[in-house]
C-alpha cells in the first residue's frame, strides 16, 4: 500500500484560479520526495491537500489508503505532520517546550509519555537545551527545527515540509539536511517542496515537477539531468551536472547530478585508462 494516493485532485480558489488540475501521484511508504516547480506552480497547494489543511474541489486523497476528509481530518493528522514555510505560522506558545507539547497534550498523553515525547523531538531536532526559552528569542533556523519538532512529537508516519531550506544560511540548511535524512532513518515518508536543485539532487530518491498547476513528470532524482524537463520547469541543472557538461571527454555520458554520481563516472573512468585500480 502507498503511503500516499493522489487522485485526479483539482483544487480552485474562492477566486476562481485553478491552483492544481487533474494531479495524479503515487507516494511509495518511506519515500524521499523532492517537489520542484516555477512561483505558482501549485507546490504548497498540494503540500496543504496532505493533511486535510485543503480539501480537493475535484478528485481524493488517500493516506495508507484512508481518504482524507473533513470528518477524518483530526486522526490524519497524527499520521502526517505538515511543516509550514515560515515557522511565525506554527508557533504560537510561550516556551519552546509548551509548543512542541501542543499537539500531544490535545491527544490527552499521560505527562510521564508527554516528557518522553517532547524530550525526544526537541533532541531530534538538537534543541533539548533551548526548551525553557521563549520562540520569540530564537533565530529563525531554530525556530525551524522547534516546528519541526512540534510536528514530530505528533509521531507521524508522513511528514511533509513546505521550502525547509528557504531563508536559512548554508550551515542551518546544512542541520535540515541532516535531520531530513536522520528522519528517513527513522522510517519516515517525507515530501518536501525546494528550489533547490543541488538539494534535491543529493536527497531525493523521486522527484516531481509541477508547472502551472500540472504534473510536468515523475521520476527518480537523474530527472535533473533531464534538460527538456529543466527547462520545461523553468530550473536549472543540478551545479555538478553543468560543470561535467563542460568537459569535452565526458560529453557522451549521462550528466552526474550529485557528489556520489560525479566520483563513480570519474573513477570509472580513471579505471578505463588504468590510471586507478580499486
Ligand atoms: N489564497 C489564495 N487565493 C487565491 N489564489 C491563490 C491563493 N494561494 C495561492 N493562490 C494561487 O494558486 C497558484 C498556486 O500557488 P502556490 O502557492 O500553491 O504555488 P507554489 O508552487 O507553492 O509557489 P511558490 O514557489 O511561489 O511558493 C498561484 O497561481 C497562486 O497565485
Amino acid at each position: 500500500m502507498n503511503a500516499i494516493d493522489i487522485n485526479q485532485v483539482t483544487y480552485r480558489y474562492d477566486s476562481g484560479v485553478e491552483a492544481l488540475s487533474d494531479i495524479t501521484l503515487s507516494i511509495p511508504f518511506g519515500a524521499k520526495v523532492a517537489l520542484l516547480g516555477p512561483n505558482g506552480a501549485g507546490k504548497s497547494t498540494l503540500l496543504h491537500h496532505l493533511n486535510g489543511l485543503k480539501i480537493p474541489s475535484k478528485g481524493s486523497i488517500t493516506i495508507f489508503g484512508t481518504k482524507v476528509t473533513k470528518k477524518n481530518i483530526h486522526s490524519i493528522r497524527q499520521q502526517v505532520g505538515l511543516v509550514f514555510q515560515d515557522p511565525d505560522d506554527q508557533i504560537f506558545s510561550g516556551t519552546v517546550w509548551d509548543d512542541v507539547a501542543f499537539g500531544p497534550r490535545n491527544l490527552h498523553m499521560s505527562e510521564n509519555e508527554l516528557e518522553e515525547i517532547c524530550t525526544a523531538a526537541l533532541g531530534n531536532v538538537g534543541m533539548l537545551e533551548y526548551k525553557d526559552k521563549a520562540p520569540y528569542h530564537l533565530s529563525y533556523g531554530q525556530k525551524k527545527r522547534v516546528a519541526i519538532a512540534g510536528i514530530l512529537a505528533m509521531r507521524p508516519d508522513i511528514v511533509i515540509l513546505d521550502e525547509p531550506m528557504a531563508f536559512l544560511d548554508p550551515s542551518g540548511q546544512d542541520e535540515i539536511a541532516g535531520l531530513l535524512q536522520g528522519l528517513h532513518y527513522m522510517g519516515k515518508t517525507i515530501l518536501l517542496s525546494t528550489h533547490d536543485v543541488n538539494f534535491a539532487a543529493s536527497w531525493a530518491d523521486m522527484v516531481v515537477l509541477l508547472k502551472e498547476g500540472k504534473l510536468l513528470t515523475v521520476g527518480d532524482n537523474q530527472l535533473l539531468a533531464d534538460e527538456k524537463y529543466i527547462r520545461e520547469a523553468n530550473l536549472h541543472l543540478p551545479i555538478i551536472a553543468r560543470t561535467f557538461k563542460m568537459v569535452p571527454e565526458f560529453s557522451d555520458e549521462k550528466l552526474p547530478i550529485n557528489e556520489q554520481e560525479a566520483f563513480r563516472l570519474l573513477f570509472k573512468r580513471l579505471n578505463e585508462n588504468n590510471k586507478y585500480q580499486y
